[in-house]
């Protein structure tokens, strides 16, 4: 099981940002089959990028997009460049060329705390929480970002101030039961189960109000059991209006809940579609199983 560690300010700060109350997103994407057609409902564009550490060519002119709605699959071999193409979404790593649009705007060059402002909310490989604050508290941390109240309002708590702190544990309290943990509300982090605080985590990040939520490898250390805990979880946050980016190794849960999947290998896209599209791609099956694409 992996530590909690402590976040970093920027991360906190990154964590601190959207209203609650965003429109709902159009359309559910149920049964989303065909790449998304030039201006339709398309949330996220990830449009020719390429980006190098080096030598190493991490991600190679890679395009997809994104629909509102769908829940959407990442998905290839270790080292495939799937995290490193999260984290160009993300403003962690700027690509070496190539263009990244969210809602019809370019989010290349933009900080951390501006693309989750904008929207764009993530959980990591490994978990990552304030261990020594309650469960409570650490999604509190992303539903402060309402307060529009000063310091000075906060420091002499003033009316407002104590209104807004209201809401704000309210809400978070409600994220907690929407992940299903509102039972260790008041539980330090550190003593939450490993499946307990990989859903803390979802709830830390719903809480920034995303319109897209990118989770990477939610269900790594799980068992079959977690797993379809998830796999509700995930259509559950989906039909809740919000789009969903899935990093994930296991393949039954992929295919069992993603509308359609880009597949990586050594940083090139080597397939697009539908999970059965997917599943029968002589390439995908090559890169799973390491034989050359003309030998499968
Ligand atoms: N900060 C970095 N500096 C140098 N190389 C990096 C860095 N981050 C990733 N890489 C390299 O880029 C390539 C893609 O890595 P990435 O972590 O994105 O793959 P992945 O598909 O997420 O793999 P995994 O499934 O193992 O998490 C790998 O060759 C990796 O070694």
């Amino acid at each position: 099981m992996s530590e909690p560690h402590i976040e970093t300010p920027a991360e906190a700060d990154a964590a601190n940002a959207r209203p609650f109350d965003r429109p709902a997103p159009e359309g559910t994407g149920t049964g989303a089959t065909a790449p998304a057609a030039p201006g339709e409902d398309v949330l996220l564009e990830v449009d020719n990028v390429t980006l190098r550490f080096g030598g190493v060519v991490a991600l190679n002119e890679v395009s997809f997009s994104l629909r509102k709605g769908e829940i959407f699959g990442l998905i290839g071999p270790n080292g495939a460049g799937k995290t490193t193409c999260f984290n160009a979404m993300t403003g962690v790593y700027r690509p070496t060329s190539g263009g990244i649009r969210f809602q019809g705007q370019s989010i290349v060059g933009k900080k951390k705390h501006e693309i989750t402002r904008g929207g764009i909310a993530r959980t990591f490989q490994n978990v990552r929480l304030f261990p020594e604050m309650t469960a409570l508290e650490n999604v509190m941390v992303g539903a402060d970002a309402h307060h529009k109240t000063s310091v000075i309002a906060a420091l002499f708590r003033l009316p407002r101030h104590h209104r807004e702190e209201r809401t704000g544990r309210d809400r978070s309290y409600q994220l907690l039961r929407f992940v299903g943990i509102e039972h260790r509300a008041g539980d330090v982090a550190r003593n939450l189960s490993y499946g307990e605080q990989r859903r803390l985590e979802i709830a830390r990040a719903l809480a920034t109000n995303p319109t897209l939520l990118c989770l990477d490898e939610p269900a790594a250390g799980f068992n079959p059991a977690e797993k379809a805990d998830l796999l509700a979880l995930i259509r559950k946050i989906r039909d809740s209006g919000v789009t969903v980016l899935l990093i994930e190794h296991d393949m039954r849960l992929v295919m069992g809940v993603t509308d359609r999947i880009v597949v990586l290998e050594f940083g090139k896209k080597i397939a697009e579609g539908t999970p059965a599209e997917v599943r029968d791609n002589p390439a995908v099956i090559a890169a799973y199983l390491g034989v050359p694409t003309d030998a499968a």
